[in-house]
C-alpha cells in the first residue's frame, strides 16, 4: 500500500462510458430528494419498492468489481460487506465540508468508501471538485469513469465544493466488516417479498413511492406551495411533458421511456438537433388541457426546476427535441431492456437467496 498515513486508491477511467451512461438513465428516471439539500439519491431499496428492481442488474457486476478491487487493494479479501449502495446526485448549490465518513454514532461501522464518478467536470456540472486535507492525491476533479477508494476515519478527511453549474453523478458505496450490517441479506429479503409473493401481475412498469419522496423545495421545511416534483421537472427540462398521452400509465413510465430514448439517442450520436428541424406531435386539446393541469400543480416554481436540473449542454443552444419515430421505437427497446433485466433478476434471485449474495451470477464459475 503507498501512503499508511493516507490509505486511499484513485483510479481513472475504471468504469466504461458506457456503464457510467447506464447508471445515469436509471438514477434520472428513479431519482428520490436526498439527505441533504440539492442532493438526489437512488438506493437499491427503493427501486425495489418501486416495482424496478430489475434495474438493480447493471449495478450488480460493477459493484462485484469495486468491492474486489477495494478488497485486495487494502488487503482484506473475503472480509467485507457492501453497507450501502446508491446513486447519488449533487445539484447547484450541493457541498460539504470537512468531514470523514464513519464521523457520527451510527456511521461507526463504515470501513471504506468507493465513490465513482459517472460524469464530468465542466462538461456537465461546474464545482464539485473533491479534496483530501492531508497526503496525495490531494484535489480530485471528477471525470467520468474514475473512481476514488479510502478508508472511511479520520486518516481521509474530505470536503467537496459547493457545485456552481448542472448536476454531478456519482456511484458511492460504502463498505463494513460488519456482518450485520450488509446490505444484501436485507435486500434479498425485500426482493424476495417483492418479487416472489407479489399479489399483482407481472409487469415492468414502474411505480411511483408517495409524493414527499419526490418534492423538492428550496426550504425543505416550506410546505408544498412553492417547489416541485422532481419527475415532472426531469421531464421538462428534456420537453418532454408535451410527450405525455395515454402510452404512460405514469409519471415515473414516462420518465423512464424518455430519459431511455435520450440514453440510447445520444449512444447514436443522434439526440442533439438544432431547433427547429424536428417534428413534435401534437397533443390533442384535452390532453393538452390535462398536462397543462398536472404542470400547474406539479411544477410551481418552473425556473428553479431549471436552475436544479438543466445541463451544461442543454444551455449551449443546442435543444433536445424529440423526433417521433425514433421515441416510437424507444418505446419498444425500453420494453425490451426492461423485460431482459426482469428475466436475469428472476434467474439470480434463487442463487442469492442459496448464497445471502447480491453477485454476478452469470459470470460465475461455480456454475
Ligand atoms: O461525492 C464525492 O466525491 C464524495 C461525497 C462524500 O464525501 C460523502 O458523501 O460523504
Ligand atoms: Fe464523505
Amino acid at each position: 500500500m503507498a501512503d499508511l498515513k493516507h490509505p486511499r486508491l484513485f483510479i481513472r477511467s475504471y468504469l466504461s462510458f458506457e456503464e457510467c451512461k447506464e447508471l445515469e438513465f436509471i438514477h434520472k428516471s428513479s431519482s428520490t430528494v436526498g439527505y441533504r439539500p440539492n442532493v438526489f439519491s437512488t438506493t437499491i431499496s427503493h427501486l425495489i419498492a418501486t416495482n424496478s428492481s430489475h434495474l438493480i442488474m447493471p449495478l450488480i457486476p460493477i459493484r462485484e468489481r469495486l468491492k474486489d478491487k477495494l478488497e485486495e487493494f487494502f488487503g482484506c479479501e473475503y472480509e467485507l460487506f457492501v453497507e450501502f449502495t446508491g446513486l447519488i446526485s449533487w445539484c447547484k448549490g450541493a457541498s460539504i465540508g470537512w468531514h470523514s465518513d464513519n464521523n457520527r454514532p451510527y456511521l461507526r461501522q463504515r470501513d471504506f468508501a468507493a465513490v465513482c464518478y459517472l460524469n464530468s467536470c465542466g462538461r456537465d456540472f461546474n464545482g464539485g471538485f473533491f479534496h483530501f486535507q492531508d497526503g496525495e492525491p490531494t484535489t480530485v476533479m471528477p471525470m467520468a469513469g474514475d473512481v476514488l477508494m479510502y478508508t472511511a476515519d479520520n486518516r481521509n478527511i474530505h470536503s467537496v465544493d459547493e457545485i456552481t453549474d448542472g448536476e454531478r453523478l456519482t456511484l458511492t458505496l460504502w463498505f463494513s466488516r460488519d456482518a450485520s450490517h450488509d446490505e444484501d441479506v436485507k435486500l434479498i429479503s425485500l426482493f424476495s417479498n417483492n418479487l416472489l409473493h407479489s399479489s399483482v401481475p407481472d409487469s415492468c412498469i414502474p411505480l411511483p413511492a408517495s409524493n414527499n419522496m419526490y418534492w423538492f423545495s428550496q426550504d425543505q421545511a416550506s410546505d408544498e406551495l412553492l417547489g416541485f416534483n422532481i419527475c415532472w421537472a426531469r421531464l421538462h427540462v428534456l420537453g418532454g411533458t408535451e410527450l405525455l398521452d395515454h402510452e404512460f400509465v405514469n409519471i415515473l413510465h414516462a420518465l423512464q421511456v424518455v430519459h431511455f430514448y435520450c440514453w440510447k439517442a445520444s449512444a447514436l450520436q443522434s439526440f442533439k438537433v438544432r431547433v427547429g428541424t424536428s417534428k413534435i406531435v401534437e397533443l390533442s386539446k384535452s390532453q393538452a388541457e390535462k398536462v397543462s393541469d398536472l404542470k400547474s400543480l406539479l411544477l410551481k416554481d418552473t425556473e428553479l426546476a431549471e436552475t436544479i436540473f438543466y445541463s451544461l449542454t442543454c444551455r449551449e443552444n443546442e435543444l433536445h427535441c424529440f423526433d417521433w419515430t425514433n421515441f416510437v421505437a424507444a418505446i419498444a427497446a425500453w420494453e425490451d431492456y426492461a423485460w431482459k433485466l426482469r428475466k436475469e433478476i428472476r434467474s439470480s434471485l434463487a442463487y442469492w437467496r442459496a448464497h445471502q449474495s447480491l453477485y454476478n451470477v452469470q459470470s460465475d464459475k461455480r456454475l
